[in-house]
């Protein structure tokens, strides 16, 4: 079974979580899109539900596929929130923004009791950091936020895109930052967010309840819970 079949399977699962009447966050990536598509299809056989996106790409997908969409102006508590990562590891602590929405995913999965993570399972890790750490940093003075961020013990990638700056959807950039095997992601996590010019990291410590994980050998979806 492929990665991008594992990715499907899993995200059928985690629609079966949907029920009608729900308020829902929708995340961001790969995974969420094949989430996005089996979703449409119990819409549009009459579940009743009202979604946030976690980006504008997300936002897109659902329009496209018919999903109603909701907002913080509305709601304020979702029932449950769906999003991929790029790694889980121990205590469930992730790592996430590979697709640079984690300020959005991270604001949305604050917002419920209710937070399923959907991976294959070559993301289950024994210990965070194999991925590049993603972190939003405001542009004001960001070459110096990268030094900030390097007196940290890490080597910091501005991202790019297309030759120029990638920008979120918050208008803001992208430092993915090597710290190596991350031992103790909470304190990091502490550390980075006390810098006045960070935004978010990618670190989600203590959000996740639920992680379901599609393996290769079976194609079958376990349920991790917290
Ligand atoms: O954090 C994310 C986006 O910011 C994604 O959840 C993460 O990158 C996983 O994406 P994919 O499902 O494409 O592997």
């Amino acid at each position: 079974m492929n990665q991008d079949e594992l990715k499907e399977r899993v995200a059928i699962e985690a629609v079966k979580y949907i029920k009608d009447g729900m308020n829902v966050g929708l995340g961001t990536g790969s995974t969420m899109y094949y989430a996005i598509r089996y979703l449409s299809e119990r819409v549009k056989n009459g579940l009743n539900i009202k979604c946030i996106p976690t980006s504008e790409k997300t936002a897109e997908w659902a329009r496209t596929y018919n999903i109603p969409l909701t907002n913080f102006s509305e709601t304020h508590h979702l029932d449950v929130v769906i999003d991929g990562a790029d790694e889980v590891g121990p205590n469930f602590h992730l790592l996430k923004g590979g697709g640079g929405a984690l300020l959005r995913e991270k604001i949305v999965a604050n917002a419920t009791d209710q937070f399923i993570v959907i991976i294959d399972e070559s993301k289950y890790v024994n210990q965070l950091g194999k991925f590049k750490l993603p972190i939003e940093i405001v542009p004001f003075g960001y070459e110096y936020t990268i030094q900030l961020v390097e007196a940290l013990g890490c080597k910091a990638t501005l991202r790019q895109s297309n030759d120029a700056i990638y920008v979120t959807d918050n208008q803001n950039y992208i430092i993915d930052c090597d710290f190596g095997m991350i031992n103790n992601p909470k304190q990091l996590n502490n550390q980075l967010i006390s810098i006045i010019r960070v935004v978010e990291t990618g670190l989600f410590i203590d959000m996740a309840n639920k992680i379901l994980v599609s393996q290769s050998s079976s194609g079958l979806v376990e349920e991790l819970n917290k």
